[in-house]
């Protein structure tokens, strides 16, 4: 994974982040198995949890991507996998949230394996800067799908009301493909209800995993200039 990203917030929103991570990291203790998130927030988190294994604490951790398991080599985070055992926290980022603490996520194209993650975890706890935070989401909803199933699905979402993008890189010709092998889109939307919509995708065959997670966090760490806002 590459370093925390400066995505146009400058300084100032990669403190914020960093102090949302460092205010969920606080919460692993000793012994912990610690889901280990994905994007440039979710880093923060792995690199400070790092910090702390450097001091003595005892943690092994699950990653959600092939980018946060070499993030957490590197920072010498032990690790186990799901065949072993299960998270008793998981520290993850979002693209967005709302007061009743959905989100979405899949801007990095891991929500997949971190939707996996954070359902085995006993608590899910969400890093973010403040820029994440919506009245109503209405972000566009990743989604990994099968390439064999992109025709249905692109109809599917368009009877839903909403527009089919395919994701593409930048880095070589053709679409972005997941950790596990499969294409990934978004789903454009005006706007919508979480958990109608979720419950909608839910029933899409082909969509092997959408981003909405409704239901599933537990807590949102909101970094901001003055500190960490916990939304419960
Ligand atoms: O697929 C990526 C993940 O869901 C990320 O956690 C999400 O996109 C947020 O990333 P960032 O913290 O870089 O904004």
């Amino acid at each position: 994974m590459k370093n925390p990203k400066d995505d146009g917030g400058g300084d100032r929103r990669e403190a914020m982040k960093k102090r949302s991570a460092d205010s969920a990291v606080a919460l692993v203790e000793d012994g912990d198995v610690v889901g280990l998130g994905t994007g440039s927030t979710a880093e923060y988190a792995v690199r400070a949890l790092g910090e702390r294994v450097d001091s003595g604490l005892d943690v092994r951790g699950i990653p959600t991507s092939h980018g946060s398991r070499a993030v957490a080599v590197e920072e010498n985070v032990p690790l186990t996998s799901l065949d072993v055992t299960t998270p008793d926290i998981v520290i993850d980022g979002a693209d967005a949230f709302d007061a009743d603490l959905n989100l979405v996520k899949g801007g990095g194209a891991a929500h997949a394996r971190e939707k996996v993650v954070a359902r085995a975890s006993d608590r899910v706890v969400t890093v973010v800067d403040e820029t994440k935070e919506r009245e109503t989401l209405n972000a566009p909803v990743p989604l990994e799908v099968l390439d064999f199933a992109v025709p249905v699905v692109r109809e599917r979402v368009e009877e839903l009301g909403g527009r089919f993008a395919l994701r593409e890189t930048d880095a070589k010709d053709g679409a972005v493909v997941s950790d596990n092998g499969n294409v990934v889109a978004d789903a454009v939307f005006d706007g919508y209800d979480a958990p109608a919509l979720a419950d909608e995708l839910d029933g899409v065959t082909g969509v092997v995993e959408h981003g909405l997670f409704v239901g599933i966090a537990d807590e949102v760490h909101v970094g901001r200039d003055d500190g960490v806002e916990v939304v419960r």
